[in-house]
């Protein structure tokens, strides 16, 4: 079976669905945004502060094309799918589940966050992303999982669902 891949804006809740799932079905989960951390011995925010936005997206790329043939469930960035390379690997390599949310709620989620430098602009800029990034997503997806209103265990039950039908 090909690894899982949560993909899916800031927040809509890739990290803590992915730990989740991932010990329910007894697989290791892993969070390409920490690996990039713990790589790198620093947090995202000095990454991109530092050497800016496309060094990150190259590390990212790195990161997603070593789990690619690995029996894991990939917790992605919510950035994984701007680079064309990367929408490739995702489509080629990984059963892809968008988890889909509204800005509303992922500004209701992301209130006060410090730590997603793509999250500390204007709201029309984040807007903007939020609306381009869609079609993305969608050009990767297998499945969609609507996440607005829905609880964890709704959430790891319908992922489950899916991934145990394939
Ligand atoms: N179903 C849910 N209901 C309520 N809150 C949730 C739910 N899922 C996640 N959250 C909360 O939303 C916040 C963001 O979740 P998480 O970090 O898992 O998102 P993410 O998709 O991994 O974001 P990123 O793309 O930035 O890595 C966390 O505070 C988390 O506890
Ligand atoms: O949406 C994005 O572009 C990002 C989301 C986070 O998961 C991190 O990968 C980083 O903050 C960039
Ligand atoms: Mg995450």
């Amino acid at each position: 079976m090909k690894p899982i891949a949560l993909i899916g804006f800031m927040g809509s809740g890739k990290t803590t669905v992915g730990q989740m799932l991932a010990q329910e079905v007894s697989k290791p989960c892993v969070d390409l945004d920490e690996a990039i951390e713990t790589r790198e011995g620093r947090p995202i925010t000095d990454i991109f502060a530092t050497e800016g936005e496309d060094y990150f997206r190259q590390l990212e790329y790195n990161v997603l094309q070593e789990f690619a043939r690995e029996d894991v469930i990939v917790a992605t960035g919510g950035g994984i799918v701007k680079e064309e390379a990367n929408r490739k690997v995702l489509r080629h390599d990984f059963l892809t589940v968008w988890l889909h949310i509204s800005y509303e709620t992922v500004a209701k989620r992301l209130e006060g966050d410090t730590t997603r430098p793509l999250w500390q602009q204007p709201e029309h800029v984040k807007r903007a992303l939020y609306d381009s990034r869609l079609s993305l997503y969608e050009s990767c997806a297998e499945t969609i999982v609507e996440v607005d209103h829905k609880s964890l265990p709704t959430l790891i039950k319908e992922v489950k669902r899916y991934i145990t039908v394939i």
